[in-house]
């Protein structure tokens, strides 16, 4: 499997073919990366916070121990992109970001891998995404959203230039800066096409021509029709996001994906009364269901688009030097390298949050308790990228849990690695010398194995033969109690 992988996605060290400068499209069975593939492990980097979940991927913020150069480390495991078929995707965005250059769009530093993950280490974007500035803001007055529309029109516009649609332009991946300017992200639903000024490997610019991808509520009338894909798509895509970032949400905001797409087919969208008659007819005319029609997909290009009135006093060559809107913060108090106890835990990431640390209910702060158990969930995967562990499982075996414990005896306290896995089982390991410790014996039945939280950070494993103790720095014994119960319910 492991092999496979490496074939699947390794490419040789060649002299350059193509590059952002080349002429045309150029299909190769080797690339020379500008981005080297660098020997480095994660034991490299001090990791702090989580940025963000994709799909097929954990977003973390790293610090190179030897240069202090921070990145936005993005981690995705090998075994799940293989099982998952996104080998393409991965690819395809290791590919482009290699060859785009742009201030506009997210650099791609250096990659390395290990035997379980593949990693990039990409230009950080503290200021999060776009997303988080519409909802913490409710919406965004017209001049931020122009500022922040102008900016990805004129990343687009490079992007498009380049022969390549990006087929996933809405608000999550438009990243920003400390400074507030934009980046464009997640290039892995890419599209080449056939005049793509980059080189790519064969085939995939055969690949996905028609297929759906992309985010539901940004999806044109003719990606639903089947329509290839064309540079019109991202043009609807940035209609919907300019309309998102005036009113709080995209335009054909539903109930269900279905209902979306209704609403899509039908064009129904509804202006509110607030936007100018200027925001109102940049919007229609991105929206357009004639993508030939929308404006910067007719034979002028971008200019009637960057001449719409919208974008009235807007200095095109000068966007990157202008003075951004104001970041809204995140409230919740954010977790970064200063408490990281050792360099590959991760375990921290999601506790960050007062409210979870002091009150003794894992659901705190919540909405749903299904949302508690989806947000628990993605915090136990990101434990399963500890490719430490992994010599203790079996194959095929993944972890749902682990952190570092002491466990608390009459006369020692003794630190232990508690891994909880899918199996499911309850493995202990001796951390420093890395040796396995007597397992606690799973049973389904909580009368023969149950988890006592006496406080946030203490809780007891009881099995009728043994109780044992332990205590959780990371204050984790509510989700400790969760997932072990969560995974005798399944
Ligand atoms: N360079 C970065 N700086 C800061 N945060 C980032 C960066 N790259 C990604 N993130 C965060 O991580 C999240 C997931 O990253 P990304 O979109 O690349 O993953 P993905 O698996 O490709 O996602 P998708 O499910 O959309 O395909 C982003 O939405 C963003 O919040």
């Amino acid at each position: 499997m492991e092999r496979d992988f490496e074939t699947k996605l390794q490419f040789q060290q060649q002299p350059a073919v193509g590059g952002a400068g080349s002429k045309a499209v150029q299909r190769t069975n080797s690339i020379a990366f500008r981005a080297p593939q660098e020997q480095f492990t994660v034991n490299d980097f001090e990791l702090g916070k989580l940025l963000g979940t994709g799909s097929y991927s954990k977003v973390v913020k790293a610090k190179k121990n030897d240069t202090g150069n921070v990145y936005a480390l993005k981690i995705m495991d090998k075994k799940f992109i293989a099982k998952e078929n996104k080998v393409s995707y991965v690819k395809m965005e290791r590919i482009l970001l290699d060859q785009l250059e742009h201030p506009g769009i997210i650099k791609l530093c250096f990659t390395f891998q290990d035997t379980y993950s593949l990693y990039m280490a990409l230009e950080c974007c503290e200021g999060g995404e776009l997303f988080d500035q519409i909802t913490r803001k409710g919406r965004l007055t017209e001049d931020e959203a122009c500022f922040y529309a102008a900016e990805v029109v004129d990343a687009l516009e490079y992007i498009h230039s380049m022969g390549i649609i990006h087929r996933d332009i809405k608000p999550e991946n438009l990243l920003l800066t400390t400074d507030g300017h934009i980046k464009i992200a997640d290039f892995g639903s890419v599209k080449p096409t056939r005049h793509a000024q980059i080189t790519i490997l064969p085939n995939s610019a055969n690949e996905k021509a028609c297929t759906f991808v992309g985010t539901a509520a940004y999806i044109p009338p003719e990606v639903l029709n089947s329509a290839p894909a064309a540079f019109a798509n991202d043009l609807w895509a940035l209609g919907c996001t300019i309309y998102q970032m005036l009113s709080g949400s995209s335009p054909f905001k539903d109930a269900s994906e279905w209902l979306i797409f209704q609403r899509i087919i039908a064009r129904d969208v509804k202006f509110p009364e607030y936007f100018s008659d200027e925001a109102r007819d940049l919007i229609d005319k991105l929206l357009d269901t004639e993508p030939s029609k929308r404006l910067g997909a007719g034979p002028d290009g971008y200019a009637p688009l960057k001449n719409h009135p919208f974008f009235k006093g807007i200095n095109w060559q000068n966007l990157r030097k202008l003075p951004a809107p104001r970041l809204a913060l995140e409230k919740k108090i954010s977790v970064d390298f200063d408490i990281q106890d050792t360099p590959w835990n991760t375990a921290h990431i999601g506790d960050a949050t007062a409210d979870q640390q002091n009150i003794p209910d894992a659901n705190v702060g919540f909405a749903s308790s299904s949302e508690a158990q989806s947000h628990m969930s993605r915090l136990a995967s990101i434990d399963s990228f500890d490719s430490r562990w992994q010599e203790f499982l079996k194959p095929d075996e993944a972890i749902v849990m682990t952190s570092k414990l002491k466990k608390i005896r009459r006369l020692t306290n003794k630190k232990v690695q508690l891994i909880l896995t899918d199996s499911p089982r309850l493995l202990s390991v001796d951390p420093s010398r890395m040796t396995a410790k007597t397992s606690i014996v799973w049973s389904n039945d909580p009368n023969e194995l149950n988890v006592q939280v006496a406080s946030s950070s203490s809780f007891k494993i009881c099995t009728p033969r043994k109780v044992s103790s332990f205590e959780d720095p990371k204050q984790r014994a509510w989700q400790w109690k969760k997932a072990i119960e969560g995974l005798q319910q399944r």
